[in-house]
This record gives structure tokens, sequence and C-alpha cells, in this order.
């Protein structure tokens, strides 16, 4: 079976794939990078922020309940407070305090068996608080209690937005005597923590969904979004804080959403002045990883674009730097298929890049150098037809004519007889075949030699040329016979006349090289009317019968041959 000779691809669609495929795939490349490293970013940053939002919530919560226990164990060492013997120096001192942070919403003293022996605004004074946790506790040392809502304050405390609830910072008041005389505790109010979160959650955080929550180690929120306060959660990052851990992650909540979280705890185990909480900010994956999404459609259309562009860019590139090699291709093409062009100038000088200069310059001067030899070839030619042509011309004359004589020879007569024979019928004037044998010839080689009659033969000639017209053919056919062919006879008589003037010319003398010798002829007259058959041979026999006929005669004279129609009347 025949196999089609595979066509390789053009230079210039192979560049131009080849460029378009590296485009497209460093493209394709770079995006699944950016996609990969930046979205990491993206996400990386978000968790960072959440974390570091987690820490400034913890060290704000921290902050405020070192500085209870601070204020608390400050006023316990006063002397008005541990010397005091009236409630109201005690009292003027607690006043004092509250209004160095108004979230102390209540500061009050006890004594020894748990009632209120002073307070801010006397609230509570004479009251009994000794099955208090805040009285219980700090009895011990300096403690802080956790969050719970007001009991005995919550009715006469002034209405806030929210509920009342308190963390409690509590230590034990020693007499001058180092004995107890009771408790002082503060009621920090939980307005505090929401203030904190509030500013901490600045408004662009919170359009995008930022939320804090501060959660108890049992998982109840104690400060979070609406509706997820004062209940229980259970999530990895609440395990992570409470594990003492710090960080941030990407969970499911329960509200089936999932979330970007940094979490982290308050306080320290070891001190049991200090609220062990953790605090987690969170934010929904989607509004955080939102301005990524943006970037990563606007990265994908801008990659695109440029893809495109910068493909465009390397087709025209290629287009360009392939299009010398495709003219000087196709230009082999033209050529290649016969179709050449007519001259160097048909190849175009190209300047694409070097190498198409190199080869576009190789290729003129290979057919610079092409067009001279052919060229050099046709004028060889030129000059061998002619000189074959001249030696054509000179083999035919040489064919044509008789070496002794120069006169036409046999073959030259056979050549133009039928032709002169064809003028006359189409002329219509006849035409005349004189044959003509010298008489004694024998005797001139016999006696003066053969150089003689040769010579005498060329004299022949050369008077029977003298005798008739210029445009009668004189022949030799052979030996001392010679043939003269006379055209555009007036009347066929005009033969026998010519034939007459031609036998007193041949019988003066001859001076030949050493002798001078005399001839004489006998001539055999036929004559060839328009209407005769063309028949050659015929008229040569009848002008030959006629020569022998007048040799019979007696010689050195003419015989007319009869004419054809005669001829044939008598056969
Ligand atoms: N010198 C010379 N002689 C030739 C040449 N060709 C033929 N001859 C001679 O010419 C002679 C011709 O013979 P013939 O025509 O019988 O001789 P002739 O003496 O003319 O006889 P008739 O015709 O009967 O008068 C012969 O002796 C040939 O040898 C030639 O080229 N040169």
């Amino acid at each position: 079976m025949l196999r089609t000779p595979r066509i390789p691809p053009r230079l210039s669609s192979f560049v131009t794939v080849g460029v378009c495929a590296t485009v497209g795939l460093t493209m394709l490349a770079m995006l699944a990078l950016i996609n990969h490293y930046a979205a990491n970013y993206a996400s990386q940053e978000a968790e960072l922020r959440l974390q570091q939002l987690s820490w400034q919530m913890r060290d704000s919560l921290n902050r405020v309940v070192q500085q209870a226990g601070s204020d608390v164990s400050l006023v316990s060492g006063l002397s008005q407070v541990r010397q005091a013997s009236d409630p109201a120096e005690v009292r003027s001192v607690l006043d004092n305090l509250q209004t160095t942070f108004p979230d102390y919403a209540w500061i009050g003293m006890t004594d020894n068996r748990g009632v209120i022996y002073a307070s801010t605004s006397a609230m509570l004074e004479q009251a009994d608080v000794s099955a208090r946790p805040w009285f219980q506790s700090g009895k011990e040392g300096l403690r802080a209690v956790d969050y719970h809502p007001a009991l005995l304050l919550g009715k006469l405390l002034p209405k806030a937005a929210d509920p009342w609830r308190f963390v409690d910072v509590a230590a034990p008041v020693l007499g001058p005597d180092g004995e107890a005389r009771g408790v002082i505790g503060v009621h920090l109010s939980w307005a505090w923590a929401r203030r904190v979160a509030a500013n901490l959650l600045t408004p662009a955080l919170k359009e995008y969904g930022a939320e804090i929550l501060v959660v108890r180690r049992d998982g109840t929120v104690l400060l979070g979004p609406a509706g997820m306060e004062e209940k229980k959660i259970a999530t990895t990052s609440l395990t992570l804080a409470f594990a003492g851990a710090t960080g941030a992650l990407t969970e499911d909540w329960a509200d089936g959403r999932t979330y970007l979280t940094g979490y982290t705890r308050t306080g320290d185990p070891a001190d049991p002045a200090s609220l062990e909480w953790a605090v987690l900010v969170r934010q929904p994956e989607a509004t955080a990883m939102a301005g990524w999404n943006t970037l990563k459609w606007q990265i994908l259309w801008i990659s695109l674009l440029l893809g495109g562009a910068l493909a465009w860019l390397a087709a025209s590139l290629a287009r360009k730097l392939t299009r010398p090699m495709n003219q000087l291709s196709r230009m082999m093409e033209t050529r290649a298929s016969g179709a050449a062009p007519a001259d160097v100038a048909a190849i175009p000088e190209v300047y694409g890049f070097r190498e198409a200069q190199v080869l576009s310059k190789a290729m003129r001067s290979m057919l610079e150098v092409e067009r001279q030899h052919t060229r050099t070839l046709e004028r060889m030619n030129e000059q061998l037809e002619a000189k074959v042509a001249e030696r054509t011309a000179e083999l035919h004359a040489l064919a044509m004519s008789d070496t002794l004589t120069g006169l036409p020879n046999r073959r030259a007569l056979m050549h133009m007889l039928p032709q002169a024979l064809k003028r006359a019928v189409r002329l219509r004037r006849s035409c005349a075949v004189l044959f003509l044998d010298l008489d004694g010839f024998k005797g001139i080689n016999d006696n003066y030699g053969h150089d003689e009659g040769d010579e005498l033969l060329r004299q022949v000639g050369a008077r029977i040329v003298a005798t008739v017209r210029k445009t009668d053919m004189v022949a030799r056919l052979a030996g001392d016979e010679f043939v003269v062919i006379l055209e555009m006879l007036p009347t066929p008589a005009d033969a026998e006349a010519t034939a007459l003037k031609l036998l007193p010319q041949l019988r003066l003398p001859f001076a030949l090289a050493n002798n001078v010798v005399s001839v004489g002829a006998s001539i055999g007259v036929a004559v060839f009317m328009p209407e005769d058959p063309l028949d050659m041979a015929a008229l040569l026999a009848r002008a030959d019968q006629a020569m022998y006929q007048a040799k019979a005669d007696g010689k050195n004279r003419i015989s007319l041959a009869p004419l054809a129609r005669e001829a044939l009347a008598l056969a």
C-alpha cells in the first residue's frame, strides 16, 4: 500500500503553537500557584487577625480583673479600713474607689460573720452575705469569683439595658493585730466586658461578620452574639483554648456554617485571683475570604486577558520571525515546481533576522551563479547550433556539389529538377532538359593525362554556365556528362536554340595547363510541357536517349527528344 508522505507543519505554525502552548501552560501554572499560595496566605492573614483580636480581648479581660484585684488588695490594706470603728469611714473609702472605675457596681466590706459592715451608697449594709461565694472565698485570700447574675443587688441597682451580671473580686481584711476583721468584695459589672468587646470590634470587622465570644469552662457563653449568651457551645477551638493553646482554625459551628476562629484563654489556673475564660473570635469563612475570592476572579480575568494578549503577541512575533523563511521557502517551492522567477530580484532580500538574511543572500548568489551558468550554456548552445548549421550547410553543399567542377551534382539535380517541373506546371511555362556528353573526351585523358582531362571538365562546365542564363541550372552527372535545366521557356523551340548556342561554344579550343585541345559535344534535348505528367525519370530518360541519338547520328550535334505525349503514343 502506498503511503502518503507526511507533510511537516510550517515553521510559523510550529512556533505559534509552541509559544502559545508555553504561554498557556505558564499562565495555568502561575494561576495554580497563585490560587494555592494566595488562598493560603489570605486564610492565614484572616486567622491571624482573629487570633490577634482574641489576644487583645484576653489582655483587656485579664487587665481589668487584675486591676480589681489590686484595688481590693489596696483598700483592704488601708489603715482606715483595718482599724475602722465607724462604717462611715470605710464607706467613704469604698465610694472613692467606685468613682475611679464606674464598672465597680458595688463594693462592700463584711465583718467576720458575713454581715455587710459598710458598702458603697450604704447599699445592703447589715445584710447577711455569709453564704455568697465571694465572702466564702474572700476569707481565704485574694480571690476572683466567676460570672454570675445579681441576686440581692439586682433589685437595688438602677435598671440597665441588660440584666445585672457580676464578676466578683474579694480579699480578707486583717486588723492591726493580724486577726481577720472581715472581707472586702467588689462586684464588677459585666457591662465592662461588653464595652471592651464593642471597642475591639471595629465597624469594618463587624461588617465582615466578626464576633467575640467569652466562654466559661462548662461551655456557657458569657458574652457573645445575641441569642447565644448563657447558652452552651462545644467547639474544637473551645477545647483547645482551655487546654492552654492559642491560635486560629477553620471549623464548623452548630449553626451549620464554617467559621475561621481565633482562640485563647484568660487568667492563670494557678492564680485564684484570676478568671479562666475562653476567648473565641470567629468570622464566617465566606466573608473572611470574600476579599480573596474577588481578587481570585480579578486575577483569573486579568490572567486570561494577559494570556490572550501574550498569545496574540507570540503569534504575531512568530509570524514576523518566520515570514522571511516562509518567503524564501515559497520562492524555492516556485522554483522547484519549474515556475522559476525571472531573475535574482525575485528572491527577496530579507532582513528579519541574521539566519534568514544569510540564507536569502546565499540563495540570491546561488541563483546569480545559476543564471550566469545558464547564460553561458545558452551562449554555448547558440554557438553550437550556429556551427552545426554552418557545418550542415557545408555538408549539404558538399553533398549537393561536384567536387571537381563545383557545379551541382547528380543529387542536386534530382532534388531541383522536380521543383523545376512543379514551377513549370504552376506557371504554365514549359521547361527543358539538355543532356550533354562530350565527344572524344577519352582521347584527351589518354593523350594528355588525367589532370588535363580534369581541367577540361572544369572549363567545359564553366563554359556551359557562361553560355546559358543565370537562372538556368547546370549540373555534372558523372564523367563527361552534364545536364542543363532550362526554365521559363517562351516556346519549346527555345530549348533547341539554347542547345544550338552551346555546340559552337564547346567546339572552341580549351587552353589546358599544358595543351590546347578541342572537343565537341552531343546534346539530347527533352522538353517538358506544363500539361505533362510530373515524371522526372521519364524526362531524363528522353533527354538521355536523345543524346544517344545525337551520338548515333555522328556526334557534335543536337537531337530533340519526342514530346512526352508523342513518346507515349509511340509506346
Ligand atoms: N579526366 C577525367 N576523366 C574522366 C572522369 N570521369 C570519367 N572520365 C573518363 O571520361 C571518359 C568518358 O568516356 P567516353 O564518353 O566513352 O569517351 P569519349 O571519348 O567521349 O567517347 P564518346 O562519348 O563516344 O565520344 C572515360 O575514359 C573516363 O575514364 C573524370 O572525372 N576526369
